[in-house]
């Protein structure tokens, strides 16, 4: 099965930080993939813009470069390469200063659908809004693309939220979570309410509680000074997996729409019952022979970031009342990989006695890596052995629903750059909601600070530290297993 490629408007998308990371290893290479399906029309132009000193030819060497490292496509050629960086120009612009507007403004009069992507540090998101409106840029037709984080707290939040409000209607913003547009997590969308089969189980009446878990090998090494004045919580949980948690919580919205999805997210997130200190469990790496520890990766020994968080949370409202969610996410742990785990109850009534074995179903939706959804279904042992019980998966990988020409899943980015492109804002969050997670992270944060809370420290290449394990046992449950 070939996946079917929608066109899309002629446009003009803007990249200011074109020649920043995120634009050399997510923005660009998705935006080839783009191109070599077809979906780019012919006239769609990329325009790079950054301080850097380029002219077209070295803009379109440096993105070569770029997309050697980085895009890999099956079946790309280098013609197709080639090809695409013909369609890159490039403006040396600073956004804090006069330079380079008028030919930005210039590049841009030609009336097809313009997108402007924020891939610069958020200090810069308040004077890039100034200008596109002084250079009149900021027209009704005009999308902006922000970037993350979104504010370290409420107060940033709002204040960030006001500034583009001054210049641009939130029709025309679209704040990005790449986890909304990694391929499994629309999925569990289309699960819940594209089946009859789960949505009456998803309750707190069949559910016993749901597990998110975002685990990374990598430590943060390279974005230490970044990280080290947000850790875990304010880099993971206020967002992505909050957004995950809205995808799991959320009622059925009444159309798969912009704001009939996000208004059933803030529901969501305003229902979030405040979360105690014997709730969380917070955790830094240490080091070893094989690995620099967090405070070798950040440059400082008396840091008290978290670079690990679990945590339980409770959904105050009728489909949730008794259910747990359960949070984790942390660097430099054993494994890569991301998973919703919906662990559902025993049954009422076990008829085949105590020596059959008894397993819970549990829907596992693996975000990365091996993409797929995998229910477990109780079944009878085969053989003539008597009624032993034992638990298969059910399993849909999403590299073998692709075909073969699908295996490599879609980038997160690809399809949210698209989105931007055809003006759906559906995967994209709206000011309200990104201050309820704030409001509801905030004084979880303020907690730890004002009893001046240390992390636990864990080994590298480990499930985080033992306290973790212990927020599951002394609920009588356990984390599943980081595996990839
Ligand atoms: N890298 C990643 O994996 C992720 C990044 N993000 C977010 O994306 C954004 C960009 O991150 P990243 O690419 O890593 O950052 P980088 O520091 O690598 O790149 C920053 C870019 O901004 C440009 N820039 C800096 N100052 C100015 C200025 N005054 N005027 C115009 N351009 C300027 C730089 O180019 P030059 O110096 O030539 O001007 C460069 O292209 C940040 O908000 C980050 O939080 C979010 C998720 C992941
Ligand atoms: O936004 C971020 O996400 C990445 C993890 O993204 P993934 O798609 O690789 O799961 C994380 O490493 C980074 O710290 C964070 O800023």
């Amino acid at each position: 099965m070939v996946s079917r490629v929608i066109p899309v408007d002629d446009f003009d998308l803007v990249i200011f930080g074109a020649t920043g990371d995120l634009a050399r290893r997510k923005i660009l290479p998705s935006l080839f993939r783009r191109f070599h399906a077809g979906q780019m029309p012919d006239q769609a132009r990329v325009i790079g813009a950054a301080r850097s000193d380029h002219d077209e030819a070295s803009f379109r060497a440096f993105v070569l470069e770029a997309l050697k490292e980085f895009a890999r496509v099956k079946g790309a050629k280098a013609s197709d390469y080639k090809a695409f960086v013909a369609r890159l120009d490039y403006v040396t612009l600073d956004a804090r200063g006069s330079e380079g507007w008028e030919a930005l403004k210039a590049l841009c009069a030609r009336g097809a659908t313009r997108a402007f992507y924020f891939s610069v540090g958020p200090s810069l998101f308040e004077d890039l809004a100034k200008r596109l409106h002084k250079y009149g840029l900021a027209g009704e037709e005009t999308r902006i693309v922000v970037e993350k984080p979104f504010g370290r707290d409420l107060a940033s939040a709002k204040a960030l939220n006001a500034a583009l409000a001054r210049h641009f209607d939130e029709s025309q913003i679209y704040r990005i979570d790449h986890y909304l547009g990694k391929e499994t997590v629309q999925n569990l969308m289309a699960v819940r309410f594209g089946n009859m089969l789960f949505e009456p189980l998803w309750n707190s009446q069949y559910i016993d509680h749901i597990q998110v878990t975002v685990a990374e090998t990598v430590g943060v090494a390279g974005r230490g000074e970044y990280y080290d004045r947000s850790g875990a919580m304010r880099d993971m949980v206020q967002n992505h997996l909050m957004q995950l948690l809205c995808l799991i919580a959320m009622e059925p919205p009444a159309r798969f729409e912009p704001d009939a999805v996000r208004d059933e997210k803030l529901k969501v997130i305003r229902a979030l019952e405040p979360v105690g200190p014997k709730d969380y469990v917070r955790g830094q790496y240490g080091g070893d022979e094989d690995h620099a520890s967090y405070f070798d990766d950040v440059g400082d020994e008396d840091s008290t970031t978290e670079s690990f968080i679990a945590l339980k949370a409770h959904i105050s409202n009728w489909r949730w009342a008794g259910t747990p969610f359960y949070l984790r996410t942390g660097k430099r742990l054993k494994n890569r990989a991301s998973e919703i785990a919906v662990v559902f109850k025993d049954t009422p009534h076990n008829i085949f006695g105590d020596d059959a074995g008894r397993h819970r179903n549990i829907l596992s939706i693996r975000l990365q890596p091996n993409e797929g959804i995998e229910l477990g279904v109780t079944i009878k042992e085969p053989g003539p052995g008597g009624m032993r019980l034992i638990d298969v998966p059910l399993d849909m990988s999403f590299a073998e629903a692709l075909g073969p020409d699908g295996e490599d899943v879609p980038d997160a980015y690809e399809r949210l750059i698209m989105d931007v492109i055809r003006g759906n804002q559906t995967l994209f969050m709206r000011d309200d909601e990104v201050e309820a997670a704030w409001r509801w992270t905030d004084p979880i944060i303020a907690g730890w600070e004002e009893r001046r809370e240390a992390p636990l420290p864990y080994e590298p290449d480990s499930a985080g530290p033992d306290d973790a394990l212990m927020l599951m046992h002394r609920d009588g449950r356990r984390w599943r297993e980081i595996k990839e």
